[in-house]
């Protein structure tokens, strides 16, 4: 079930509001100037699927934020248990970053925990299946897949190099909870 969790920054085991209901998350997110909505991923794929295959798929979906949002690089990040670099990509992605440009995801398969660390307030939301996350340019975030990942996600990019962080060097993101297995 897709979650919000919203955190005060100094009290990371303690959050101030959880959140289940979709509308309730994308009205939250929404303050923050961040894109929450729930699509439909119907075409059966499963975590370490090809790339290829998951853009083959999601063709329809991906056109339409290209066309709308003017992206113009895609890739999909597809990562099971059996994945060798499971541990260097977790802790990769676990280093509070920022990119220039909007972080944009949408979920086909399986999970992933997207934390946001916007002023003193720490949004973290459990990302499932069918949701599409747009995080602004320049927010402080990091991603955790868990120690077995199980997820694909589709990323759209506004440059052609895709995926380049500015890692932030705060070490707030091993404060917070870590997405359970
Ligand atoms: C769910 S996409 C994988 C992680 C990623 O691209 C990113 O930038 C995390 O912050
Ligand atoms: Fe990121
Ligand atoms: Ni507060």
């Amino acid at each position: 079930m897709s979650r919000l969790s919203v955190y005060h920054e100094s009290t990371p085991q303690l959050p101030n509001k959880v959140l289940t209901h979709a509308e309730d998350i994308a009205a939250t997110l929404a303050e923050v100037g961040v894109r929450f909505e729930r699509w439909q991923a119907s075409a059966p794929i499963a975590p370490g699927a090809s790339q290829e295959e998951v853009i083959a798929a999601y063709r329809h979906e991906i056109d339409k934020l290209m066309s709308e949002q003017g992206y113009v690089t895609v890739d999909v990040i597809s990562l099971d248990r059996s994945h060798p670099q499971k541990a260097e990509l977790r802790a990769k992605f676990l280093d509070e970053h920022t990119h220039g440009e909007d972080e944009v995801r949408f979920f086909v398969a399986g999970r992933g925990l997207f934390t946001l660390h916007v002023g003193d307030h720490v949004y973290a939301v459990m990302c499932e299946k069918n949701d599409l996350i747009s995080v602004p340019a320049g927010t402080r975030h990091w991603f955790d897949m868990g120690e077995e990942p199980h997820f694909v996600a589709i990323r759209l990019f506004n440059n052609p190099e895709g995926w380049v962080a500015n890692f932030t060097g705060d070490a707030i993101a091993k404060n917070f909870p870590p997405l359970e297995d």
